[in-house]
């Protein structure tokens, strides 16, 4: 691998395949990469590039660090993990959605403009992979909660007195669903960024604009303008 190479942190899981998309329709020769999932790092020589592929709460980790010069993440994840790395552009896929969500046998009382009352939840249990997101959001209602940081299947936690509530992402609603579980308060969206370190972008600045703006125009043309240069957080 060449010194000024690029290397490009992707996440393994929902957002792979359309990461790889994104970067093959943008000019890099990746069709190979993911193939097997237990190979983890792919060089693109032709492209002067390298491929690691990460997990995806890893990401801004391996950006913030050095370790890649840029990635692909979640907006959900970006926010929890609140690492100092560059956010150039909203890529618009993965979408999904925050919310909290209660056991349909116990939801709250609702006001007179139809939504939940949630200040009964106060100093409640909330199970969440996000316990910074779920923090920020009840404090900025004059709330405190106690997170209980789980790693995944969160809608089970309420099922089996483990929290009174989550707050999770959302998609299609068919996990809810199925857990019997109703969303009690909208939190925020989020879709897919790429960001970058920051060094990394100072120093190879060209290269990353240029692929930056190859994806604009990409998303673009797809009829999804997406703003580029670096957004703050
Ligand atoms: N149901 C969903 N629909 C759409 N996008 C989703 C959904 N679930 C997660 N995402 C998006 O995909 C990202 C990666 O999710 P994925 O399920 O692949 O990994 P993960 O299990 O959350 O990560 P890790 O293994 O590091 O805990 C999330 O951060 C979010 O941005
Ligand atoms: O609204 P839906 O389309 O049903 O998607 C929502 C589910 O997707 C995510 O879980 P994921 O599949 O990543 O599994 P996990 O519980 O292991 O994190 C999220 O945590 C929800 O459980």
């Amino acid at each position: 691998m060449a010194q000024n190479d690029l290397t490009i942190a992707l996440p393994k899981g929902k957002l792979l395949v359309d990461s790889l998309n994104l970067l093959q329709k943008a000019g890099l020769r990746c069709e190979h990469v993911g193939e097997d999932s237990r190979q983890l790092t792919f060089d693109l020589p032709e492209d002067g590039a390298r491929i690691i592929i990460c997990r995806p709460t890893d990401i801004p980790t391996y950006v913030e660090y050095g370790a890649a010069d840029i990635g692909f993440v979640g907006k959900d994840t970006l926010l929890e993990q609140n690492c100092d790395v560059a956010e150039l552009l909203d890529l618009k896929f993965g979408f999904c959605r925050f919310m909290v969500a209660m056991p349909e046998e116990s939801l709250p009382p609702r006001l007179a403009d139809g939504s939940y009352d949630l200040s009964g939840l106060n100093h409640k249990r909330v199970a969440t992979k996000f316990p910074r997101v779920a923090q920020m959001f009840f404090s900025e209602k004059g709330m405190q909660v106690t997170p209980i940081k789980l790693h995944g299947n969160i809608e089970l936690a309420p099922r089996v007195g483990l929290a009174e509530m989550i707050m999770d992402i959302v998609s299609t609603g068919t996990t809810l669903r199925l857990n019997r579980l109703i969303e009690v308060a909208p939190i925020m969206e989020a879709t897919t960024r790429l960001i970058a370190n920051r060094v990394s972008y100072r120093m190879n600045y060209e290269r990353i604009q240029g692929l930056c703006t190859k994806i604009r125009d990409l998303l673009e043309d797809l009829g999804d303008p997406a703003a580029g240069g670096e957004k703050e957080q």
